[in-house]
C-alpha cells in the first residue's frame, strides 16, 4: 500500500462533518418547535431505540469531544437520576409505550461513574415504563476501564446487556501523559477479561488517531498491543480537533499534533493491519471480525449510520434521554437542551427538555439516503435511488457529479450508468466524498470554526 503520495493527499485536508446525521447538529435550529416534537413522538410507529446519556465524568480527556459534565459531587449524580426519571415519565407520556424497544444504550459521559445500584435503578425505571424490550434487543454501554467493577457488571448482566465498547484510546505512555488519561493495558484488559466472564459476546474497543505526540511508530505498537483484548469490534476514530469548541483542546500544544500526511499514513496502516489480523472494514472508523453482526450487515446491504455511528438496526425511531441527547426520526431530528439548569426547570415545569432540532424536507430527506448510504457502503446505487425519489438523479445531482470529477480524476470514485463507487483509497477521503451532496456546505465553506478536519 505504499504507492498512496499522502503529501499529495494533504490537500483534501479540510473542515467537513462526520455525518451521523443529515442535516448535521449545526443546522438544528428552534423553528423546529416543541409542538412538532411531540407530534412527532405521538405518531411515531417504528420500533423503538432508546439512548440515555449519563453525563458525568470524574476528570478530563484532554482529546474529549462529547457532552461532558465534570464533577466529584455523587449528590450531582444521585439529582440527574431523579430528573430523567421525570423525563422518562414525560416521554411516556406522549409515546405509545407498547411499542417495541430493539436497542438500548447508555452514552457519556462515563455511565459507570455511576455506582451498580444507580445503574439499575436507572434501567429498572425505564423498563417499567417501556416493557416491551425485544428478545433480540441490543442493549449496550460505553465503559471507560478506569471505572468500572462486578457489581456494574452483574447489573448489566441482570438487565440482559450484550454489549459493550470500551474506551482506550492509545496505548503509548508518553500519549497518555499529554492527553491525561493514564490506563495501563493491563487495566483494560482486566475489564475486558470481567465483561467476557460475564457472557458479553461483544466487545468494542476505543482508538483515535491524531493525538498529540502519535507518530507511525507509535501508533503500530498501540494497534500491536490491542490485539491481546481481541476485541470483536474496534472503532479508530479521527481526532476531531475543534478547541473553539472544547476548551480542553486548547491544552495541546497544536505542533505536536501529527500532521496530515502522518495521519493518513496511520489510518492505511490501521486498515491494512486489521484486514491482515482477521478484521473487516466497517464503514469509515469500524473494524469488525468477520462473524459479527456489522460485517454480515454489509453483505446484506443492512448497514446504517447514526449518532452512534455504525449500526445494524436502521429506521427504529431513537428518542435522545438525558442532557444533551438527540432523537432522530424518519422525517426529523431533536435534540435536548446542553444547560443542566434548563434541564431541570423544564422538568420542574412539566415539560421535557426539548431544545431544538430540524423537520426534514423533501430534498434533506432525498440527501439524507444518499449521504448515509455512501457512508456506510462507499457506494450509491443511483437507480434505487431513482426509484425510492423519484427524481432523475444525473439532473438533481449534477452539481454535486461534477464536483466529483476531481476524485473520479484521482481515481478515488468510480461513476458508471447506474452506480457511484468509491475505491478502497477512496474510503479514506469518504466524507470530502460525500460533501458534494450536502447542500449546506457551501454556507461553511468560508468559516473555519465549523467542523473539525477530515484529514
Ligand atoms: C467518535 C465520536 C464522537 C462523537 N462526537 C464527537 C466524536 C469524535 C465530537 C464531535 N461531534 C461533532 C463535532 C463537531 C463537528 C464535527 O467535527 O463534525 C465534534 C467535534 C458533531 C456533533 N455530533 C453530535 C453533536 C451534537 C454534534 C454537534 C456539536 C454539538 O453541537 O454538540 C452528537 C454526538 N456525537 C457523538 C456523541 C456522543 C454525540 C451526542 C451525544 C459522538
Ligand atoms: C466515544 C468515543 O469517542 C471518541 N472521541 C471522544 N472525543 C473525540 C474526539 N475529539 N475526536 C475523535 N474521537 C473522540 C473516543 O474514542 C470515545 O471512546
Ligand atoms: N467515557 C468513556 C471512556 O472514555 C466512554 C467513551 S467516551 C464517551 O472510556
Ligand atoms: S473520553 Fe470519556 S472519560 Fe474521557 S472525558 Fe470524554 S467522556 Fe469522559
Amino acid at each position: 500500500m505504499s504507492t498512496i503520495d499522502f503529501e499529495k493527499f494533504s490537500k483534501y485536508s479540510k473542515p467537513g462533518p462526520r455525518y451521523t446525521s443529515y442535516p448535521t447538529a449545526l443546522e438544528f435550529n428552534e423553528n423546529f418547535t416543541y409542538d412538532q416534537y411531540i407530534h412527532y413522538l405521538e405518531n411515531a410507529k417504528e420500533k423503538l431505540s432508546l439512548y440515555v446519556h449519563l453525563p458525568f465524568c470524574r476528570s478530563a480527556c484532554y482529546f474529549c469531544g462529547c457532552n461532558v459534565v465534570f464533577t466529584s459531587k455523587e449528590k450531582k449524580l444521585s439529582t440527574y437520576i431523579e430528573y430523567l426519571k421525570k423525563e422518562v415519565d414525560l416521554l411516556a407520556q406522549h409515546i405509545d409505550t407498547s411499542r417495541e424497544v430493539i436497542q438500548f444504550h447508555f452514552g457519556g459521559g462515563t455511565p459507570t461513574y455511576y455506582k451498580a445500584f444507580e445503574l439499575d435503578e436507572i434501567v429498572t425505571y425505564i423498563k417499567s415504563k417501556f416493557p416491551n424490550w425485544s428478545q433480540e434487543a441490543e442493549i449496550s454501554c460505553e465503559i471507560d476501564p478506569r471505572f468500572f467493577n462486578e457489581d456494574q457488571m452483574k447489573v448489566f448482566q441482570k438487565h440482559g446487556f450484550n454489549r459493550i465498547s470500551f474506551g482506550v484510546q492509545d496505548l503509548d505512555e508518553k500519549v497518555q501523559k499529554e492527553i491525561h488519561r493514564i490506563q495501563p493495558l493491563e487495566l483494560t484488559q482486566k475489564a475486558v477479561e470481567l465483561a467476557r466472564k460475564y457472557g458479553i459476546k461483544s466487545i468494542n474497543t476505543d482508538f483515535i488517531y491524531g493525538l498529540p505526540y502519535q507518530t507511525l511508530e507509535t501508533f503500530k505498537k498501540t494497534l500491536e498491543l490491542s490485539t491481546q483484548l481481541n476485541p470483536d469490534r474496534v472503532a479508530v476514530f479521527n481526532y476531531a480537533h475543534v478547541p473553539w469548541l472544547m476548551k480542553t483542546q486548547r491544552k495541546f500544544d497544536e505542533t505536536t499534533l501529527p500532521t496530515p500526511d502522518v495521519k493518513l499514513q496511520i489510518f492505511q496502516y490501521t486498515i491494512d493491519f486489521f484486514e491482515s489480523n482477521g478484521y473487516k472494514m466497517v464503514g469509515m472508523d469500524h473494524f469488525a471480525k468477520p462473524e459479527d453482526e456489522l460485517f454480515g450487515a454489509i453483505e446484506k446491504g443492512e448497514l446504517h449510520r447514526n449518532f452512534q455511528g455504525y449500526t445494524t438496526k436502521g429506521g427504529a425511531n431513537l428518542v435522545g434521554i438525558g442532557l444533551t441527547s438527540i432523537g432522530e426520526g424518519e422525517r426529523y431530528y431533536a435534540q435536548n437542551t446542553k444547560d443542566m439548569k434548563v434541564y431541570e426547570a423544564a422538568l420542574d415545569a412539566g415539560k421535557l427538555p426539548f431544545e431544538r432540532g430540524v423537520k426534514l424536507s423533501d430534498d434533506d430527506y432525498l440527501r439524507k439516503a444518499v449521504i448515509m448510504e455512501l457512508m456506510a457502503n462507499f457506494s450509491i446505487d443511483m437507480k434505487r435511488v431513482e426509484n425510492e425519489h423519484h427524481i432523475d438523479f444525473k439532473t438533481y445531482f449534477a452539481d454535486a457529479l461534477e464536483a466529483l470529477q476531481e476524485f473520479v480524476e484521482a481515481d478515488l470514485v468510480t461513476i458508471t450508468e447506474d452506480k457511484i463507487t468509491v475505491s478502497t483509497t477512496g474510503t479514506l477521503l469518504i466524507r470530502n466524498i460525500a460533501m458534494p451532496f450536502d447542500a449546506y456546505m457551501k454556507k461553511y465553506a468560508q468559516s473555519k470554526k465549523s467542523f473539525s478536519k477530515t484529514v
